[in-house]
């Protein structure tokens, strides 16, 4: 698989870089960032966290605005920040589009109804495609972790609940609970999924935290100033899925944190930390 190489900055002793390649699940050209840390080398191969952004999100958001790389470089973690939605000429929305549905809004699931399911493939993307690229372009261990903000924290939580084999912990900033109560939620899962509500809650972290057999380890930040906090993001659901089935969940409320990238670059470095202890580099 061919990878364009878009940019590369030294930074905290290792380096930044984005890239572009054709995505053969998505149909499309896609870009990502990674961020790789002093030191990796084929004989000393890092661990990968990947990061998913939320609504209007590219891959350069959590790049720009973070500041996660110091930590990521102190740890020797790799970070990996994909794209949040298909995107080019001819794909859905791509004229006529709304912030919380198509572009930029790809949810990380496997869109089923048209016009969505010839693209919107985000979960195989992830899950399946990107890591196969990652491993054989950059030198990484078969070590994971997954974490993400608002619409990425429901994706890296689902990713990580559906696959428990595949990561070492799950982490999320302000995620969307429990989207299938949500309006942000509701809008997405009825045009990607269609009517069929049961459909939705494989994609639905409390429904699947409630469920779950095999307990990845995982850990959320909610600031309580949050606008989206009552309607879209309902935490306090995630906390009863946790309760009823004794999983280890760790969820730390902050008072006046709000939505944003600010709350996110106050706590990165203990979500960096968290995932440093699970995947072995603490
Ligand atoms: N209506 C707003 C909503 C966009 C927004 O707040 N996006 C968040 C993620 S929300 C859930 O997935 C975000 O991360 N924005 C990018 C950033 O750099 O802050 C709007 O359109 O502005």
């Amino acid at each position: 698989m061919m990878l364009e190489k878009i940019s590369s900055n030294k930074m905290f002793g290792g380096v930044q870089e984005h890239f572009q390649h054709h995505a053969e699940s998505l149909k499309c050209q896609m870009r990502f960032a990674i961020y790789l840390p002093e030191g990796a080398s084929k004989h000393a191969p890092v661990p990968v966290l990947y990061w998913l952004s939320g609504l209007t999100c590219t891959d350069e958001n959590f790049v720009q605005k973070s500041g996660g790389q110091r930590m990521a470089s102190a740890l020797g973690i790799a970070i990996v920040c994909p794209d949040t939605s298909p995107r080019g000429v001819g794909i859905a929305d791509d004229e006529n589009q709304s912030y919380d549905l198509g572009l930029g809004a790809g949810f990380y699931i496997n869109a089923t109804e048209k016009p969505w399911s010839t693209h919107y493939k985000m979960y195989d993307y992830i899950v399946n495609e990107l890591p196969v690229l990652i491993a054989a372009n950059f030198p990484v261990s078969n070590k994971k972790s997954i974490s993400g903000h608002s619409m990425g924290g429901h994706g890296a939580l689902t990713i990580a609940l559906k696959n428990p084999d595949k990561y070492c912990s799950v982490s999320a900033f302000s995620p969307i609970a429990n989207p299938i109560n949500s309006p942000w939620g509701q809008k997405a899962f009825s045009a990607y999924l269609g009517s069929d509500k049961t459909l939705w809650q494989q994609h639905d972290a409390s429904v699947l935290m409630k469920a779950s057999t095999q307990h990845v380890p995982a850990l959320v930040d909610q600031g309580l100033a949050d606008d989206f906090l009552q309607e879209q993001l309902q935490p306090e659901s995630l906390i009863s899925a946790a309760l009823s089935n004794n999983y280890p969940l760790i969820l730390n409320q902050h008072q006046g944190y709000d939505h944003s990238y600010f709350f996110i670059a106050s706590f990165i470095e203990s979500h960096l930390c968290f995932h440093a202890k699970h995947l072995g580099q603490s």
